[in-house]
C-alpha cells in the first residue's frame, strides 16, 4: 500500500512524520499528473499547491476550520486528501469530482463558484459568522496572485484590515501567473520581493525573521513598494503600517514544508489577520508543465496516452475571432483589445503579437476592463474587450451605466458562451443575453459558424453610438452553414418549397441543431423554415413578417430561457399583434450539475432529437385545430 492509500482524511496527515511527507507529496503529484492526464484539468495549479494544501490541513483542522480556496481550480490536492482518491477517475465527470470544491462532495467543501477573487469576502464573512457564535475557528483563503489582481480583494481586505482581533489568515499563493505572467503594480512588487537577493538569503537562514516580521498594512503593496528599493527596507518595521493590523509573514518558499508549517503556525497563532506570502511554481514537479511555454499547463485537454499530447481538436471559434481581429487590426489604428488576464485563451494573442502597443492586460479585473473601455472610448479608440460570458456577469454595472449611458463604442467579444461543461454551473455561459436584453442601445450578434462570426465582428466594430457584442460557444467551430437567402439581417438557411409551417429560429452555435430538427420533421411531413436571426439583441424585425408566413415559431437558443431571446421575439410579437403561437427552447434558469456539453444539452432537451418530438406535438396539435376549422365551417 502507497502512503497515499492511507489517507483518508487530514487526521493520517497529521500522524505523519517529515520523511512520510516529503514521500507523500511526490505520491500525490504522481497522482495529479495520471489522472488529470488522463481526464484533463488544471494540472499546472495543482501541482503548485501540492506542499501548501498538505501544509494548511496539519496546521488547520478542517471543517472546524473553514479553507476557501479562490477561484476552486487549485483543489484537487485539497480533494485527495480528504477522502476522494477514487473520484479521481472520472474528475471533472458525471459520477467523479468535480474539478471546483463542492460542499455536497465533502464537508470540507466550502465555495463553489469558480469566478475569481472571492475568497477573501468569504472569509471575511465566516469568520464574522464564527466569532457572532462564540470564536474559536479559524477561517483561512488560499488566494492566487492572479485573483489578487480582482477588485474585490481590496474590498475584502479594508474590511478585514478593520478588525485586528479576527483570526483571518490569507495565503497568497504566488507563482507569479494567471493564465499568462499576472500583471499589475502590485503583482509587480510581489514579483520583486520573490527575487531580490535579500528573498533567497531570508530563505536560507532568516526563518526566524520571517515569524518575527511585523505587520503590512493596506495597501499591502506600498511595503512591498519599497522592495524595490531592497528587501531590509523593505522588512523593516518602520515600513509597516502595524496600526492597520495584517500581520504579514514571508515570502515562504511553497514547496518547502517545514518553512510552510512554521509561518502558518505563526499565523494561526496570531490570532488576527495575518497575510502568508508563499512563493509557488505552477507545475512543479513535472517539467512538462513547468516548461509550458503558454500557461504552464494551466488547464490541459485529456492527454492521448499514444501520442503524450492533447487529441488534435478542430478549428475553435476562437482562433477565428484571434485571426480575424487581427486582420481587422491592419486596417484600423483605432482598435484596441483589452483581457482580463486571458489572452491566449479569449484568442487576443494574434492582436497582441502584432500590435504591442494597443492591447492590454487589466489583470482578472472585468470590471474595470469595461470601465476602462469606455474611457478608452471616449478617447476616440474602438475597444475590443474579450472575456469568457459568465465572466461578464460582474461588469454588467459597468457595462450599462459606463458604457451604454454614454453610448460608446465598445465591441465585447463574449466566447465560451452557452453551455460549457467540465467547469461547472459557475462557468455556463448562459446569462449574456438576459443581462444584454436590459441594457438601452445594446446590440449583440450570435455567429453561427466562421463565415458570420468574421461578418458580425466587422459590423460591430463599425458601430460608433454605442455598446455591441458578439456571442460564441466553447470548442470546435463550424466552417460554413448557408443561407439559402437573407431577409435584412435575418439570414434564411431552409425554406420548404410549398411554405412551412413551422417558422424555427435557431440562435447562433444552434444552427446545426435547428437544421437537424428540421430534417427529422421533414420526415413526418412538418415543413419548416429554418433562420439564423444573426442580430439577437435587439431582436430583428423582419422576423414579425416571417412569423405571420407561419402557424408555429419556435426558437433555439444556447442561453437562459428567463430573458433569453425567444421570450424577446415573444414580446416583439406581441406588441405587432402577430398571434402567431411562439415556443421558446432554451437552457432552463438553474444551475446545471457537472457535466459534459453534449451531456447537460441532452439533460435539458436541447439536442436535435427533442427538438423535433417537441416541435411535432405542438404542430400536430395545430394542424389538428386547423383541419377541424376547415372541416366545421366548409367553403369558408
Ligand atoms: C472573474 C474571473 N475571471 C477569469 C477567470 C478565469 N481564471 C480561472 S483561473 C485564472 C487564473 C488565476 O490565477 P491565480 O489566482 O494566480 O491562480 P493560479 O492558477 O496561478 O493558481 C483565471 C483568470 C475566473 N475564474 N474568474
Ligand atoms: C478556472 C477557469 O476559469 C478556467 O481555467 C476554466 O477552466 C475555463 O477553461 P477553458 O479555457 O478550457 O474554457
Ligand atoms: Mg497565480
Amino acid at each position: 500500500m502507497t502512503l497515499l492509500e492511507s489517507v483518508h482524511g487530514p487526521a493520517d496527515l497529521k500522524r505523519m512524520d517529515q520523511g512520510q511527507l516529503e514521500q507523500l507529496a511526490g505520491e500525490i503529484r504522481d497522482f495529479l499528473i495520471d489522472r488529470v492526464r488522463r481526464s484533463g484539468g488544471h494540472l499546472g495549479p495543482n501541482l503548485g499547491v501540492v506542499e501548501l494544501t498538505m501544509a494548511l490541513h496539519r496546521v488547520f483542522d478542517s471543517p472546524r476550520d473553514a479553507i476557501v480556496f479562490d477561484v476552486g481550480h487549485q483543489s484537487y490536492v485539497h480533494k485527495i486528501v480528504t477522502g476522494r482518491q477514487d473520484g479521481f477517475d472520472l474528475l471533472r465527470q458525471t459520477g467523479g469530482v468535480a474539478g471546483y470544491p463542492i460542499r455536497a462532495e465533502s464537508e470540507h467543501d466550502f465555495v463553489e463558484n469558480s469566478h475569481a477573487s472571492t475568497a477573501l469576502s468569504y472569509v471575511d464573512g465566516l469568520s464574522k459568522a464564527f466569532e457572532l457564535a462564540g470564536g474559536g475557528r479559524h477561517t483561512v483563503a488560499v488566494v492566487g496572485d492572479g485573483a489578487l489582481t480582482g477588485g474585490m480583494c481590496w474590498e475584502a481586505l479594508n474590511n478585514i484590515a478593520a478588525e485586528p482581533g479576527r483570526p483571518v489568515v490569507i495565503v497568497v499563493n504566488d507563482n507569479g501567473r494567471s493564465y499568462s505572467p499576472t500583471i499589475g503594480g502590485f503583482a509587480d512588487h510581489l514579483s520583486s520581493l520573490r527575487l531580490q537577493p535579500g528573498y533567497e538569503r531570508m530563505l536560507d537562514g532568516g526563518r526566524e525573521l520571517l515569524m518575527h516580521t511585523p505587520v503590512v498594512g493596506k495597501p499591502i503593496y506600498a511595503a512591498l513598494h519599497a522592495a524595490k528599493a531592497g528587501i531590509k527596507d523593505a522588512l523593516s518595521p518602520q515600513m509597516m503600517f502595524s496600526d492597520l493590523g495584517i500581520k504579514y509573514l514571508g515570502p515562504v518558499d511553497g514547496h518547502d514544508l517545514v518553512a510552510l508549517e512554521k509561518a502558518l503556525h505563526a499565523a494561526k497563532a496570531f490570532g488576527g489577520p495575518v497575510i502568508v506570502h508563499a512563493v509557488t511554481e505552477k507545475g512543479h514537479g513535472y517539467p512538462p508543465a513547468v516548461n509550458h511555454e503558454a500557461d504552464q499547463m494551466h488547464q490541459t485537454d485529456p492527454i492521448d496516452p499514444e501520442t503524450g499530447k492533447p487529441k488534435p481538436k478542430g478549428r475553435s471559434w476562437t482562433s477565428v475571432f484571434a485571426s480575424e481581429l487581427a486582420s481587422i487590426g491592419a486596417e484600423r489604428e483605432d482598435i484596441v483589445a483589452i483581457t482580463a488576464a486571458m489572452l491566449r485563451s479569449t484568442g487576443l494573442h494574434e492582436f497582441a503579437e502584432r500590435f504591442p502597443e494597443r492591447w492590454f492586460d487589466v489583470g482578472i479585473a472585468e470590471q474595470h476592463a469595461v470601465t476602462s473601455a469606455a474611457g478608452l472610448a471616449m478617447g476616440g479608440m474602438h475597444p475590443v474587450v474579450a472575456v469568457y460570458s459568465t465572466f461578464l456577469n460582474r461588469a454588467f454595472d459597468q457595462l450599462l451605466m459606463d458604457v451604454a449611458l454614454h453610448r460608446q463604442p465598445v465591441t465585447l467579444v463574449l466566447d465560451r458562451a452557452g453551455i460549457t461543461g467540465p467547469d461547472g454551473p459557475s462557468h455556463h455561459g448562459m446569462w449574456d443575453l438576459s443581462l444584454l436584453g436590459l441594457v438601452p442601445g445594446m446590440k449583440v450578434a450570435a455567429p453561427r459558424d466562421a463565415a458570420t462570426l468574421c461578418e458580425e465582428l466587422r459590423e460591430a466594430v463599425a458601430v460608433s453610438d454605442g455598446p455591441t457584442a458578439l456571442r460564441f460557444s466553447k470548442g470546435s467551430v463550424p466552417d460554413s452553414i448557408p443561407a439559402v437567402e437573407r431577409t435584412g439581417v435575418v439570414d434564411v438557411l431552409r425554406k420548404p418549397a410549398e411554405g412551412g409551417d413551422v417558422l424555427l429560429v435557431a440562435v447562433g452555435a444552434f444552427a446545426q441543431l435547428g437544421l437537424a430538427a428540421a430534417e427529422r420533421l421533414a420526415d413526418q411531413g412538418i415543413a419548416v423554415t429554418v433562420v439564423d436571426p444573426r442580430w439577437v439583441v435587439p431582436v430583428p424585425a423582419e422576423l414579425v413578417e416571417l412569423a405571420q408566413q407561419h402557424r408555429l415559431v419556435v426558437t433555439v437558443e444556447d442561453s437562459g430561457r428567463h430573458g433569453g431571446f425567444g421570450s424577446a421575439l415573444a414580446a416583439v410579437l406581441r406588441d405587432a399583434e402577430c398571434d402567431v403561437p411562439l415556443r421558446d427552447l432554451a437552457v432552463p434558469q438553474q444551475f446545471h450539475e457537472l457535466g459534459s456539453r453534449d451531456e447537460v444539452l441532452a439533460r435539458v432537451g436541447l439536442t436535435a432529437q427533442d427538438v423535433a418530438r417537441r416541435v411535432t406535438g405542438w404542430a400536430s396539435n395545430l394542424l389538428l385545430e386547423a383541419q377541424t376549422e376547415a372541416a366545421d365551417s366548409p367553403g369558408k
